[in-house]
């Protein structure tokens, strides 16, 4: 079974459940340990300030890591990243883990921390980073218990810096369907103020759309 037909199998009630189940899983209970700690890295490596001869070592030790995956590559249907609904973020460093707590298939509630890695400057998360979560919280809403759709437009407003190393809480809204078109919205806030807000329209593939 691909990483994707699994993914498919597992949560067929939507996109937010976290148990596995008993089948076997793509990648192995560690998958999600070895996710933690490329994302604990991506945020040491964006705040550290080492010395040269360990950047050398840590650049050795990086690229034997790549050399023992790259023989395991496979074609995007297999591949385990962004397939593990399980997981938080799916298994992918791509955009910070949100964790959600509260979820149907019209809204879903949760917190996010975004790391070093994401930061913009002056402790402020950037500006391209806060649209990525949107779109993937978004998303997965979007496609929570329907047909498979993609994003036509997202707008982002941002209203005050969304701060980095803080729990954030996100809540996103199904808000209405016309057709194939899905609008949906969502607010990030850092405590009880509102860092970003979005809009979205998702729009349902026709059969044969990629
Ligand atoms: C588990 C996964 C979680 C992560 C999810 C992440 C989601 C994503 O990021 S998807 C990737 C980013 N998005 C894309 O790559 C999409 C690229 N664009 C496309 O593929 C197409 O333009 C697509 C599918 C959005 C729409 O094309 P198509 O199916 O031909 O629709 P089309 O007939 O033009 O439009 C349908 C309706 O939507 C409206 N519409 C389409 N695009 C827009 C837009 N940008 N603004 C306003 N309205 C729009 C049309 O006006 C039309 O409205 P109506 O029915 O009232 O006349």
């Amino acid at each position: 079974m691909t990483a994707r037909e699994w993914a498919g199998r597992v949560h067929p009630a939507g996109p937010w459940e976290p148990d596995p189940g008993p089948m076997p899983v793509p990648g192995g209970a560690g998958f999600g340990d070895m996710i933690d700690a490329l994302r604990e890295l991506q945020d040491t490596i964006t705040g550290a300030a080492p010395p040269p001869h360990l950047v050398e070592q840590a650049t050795r030790a990086l690229r034997e890591v790549s050399a023992a995956l790259k023989p395991h590559t496979v074609p995007e249907r297999e591949q385990i990243t962004g397939h593990r609904m399980d997981l938080r973020g799916r298994g992918q460093t791509m955009a910070p883990a949100f964790v959600p707590d509260e979820w149907d298939d019209s809204r879903v509630s949760g917190r996010v921390t975004f790391g070093r890695h994401y930061l913009g400057g002056n402790g402020a998360v950037h500006g391209g980073a806060v649209p990525l979560l949107f779109d993937e919280v978004l998303g997965r809403l979007a496609n929570s218990g329907r047909r498979v759709s993609r994003t036509a437009y997202l707008h982002v407003n941002f209203r005050r810096i969304t701060p980095v190393g803080v729990e954030l809480r996100l809540d996103a809204k199904f808000e209405r369907e016309e057709g194939r078109k899905r609008f949906l919205t969502a607010a990030l806030y850092d405590g009880g103020h509102v860092t970003a807000d979005a809009e979205g329209l998702f729009v349902a593939l026709r059969p044969g759309q990629p």
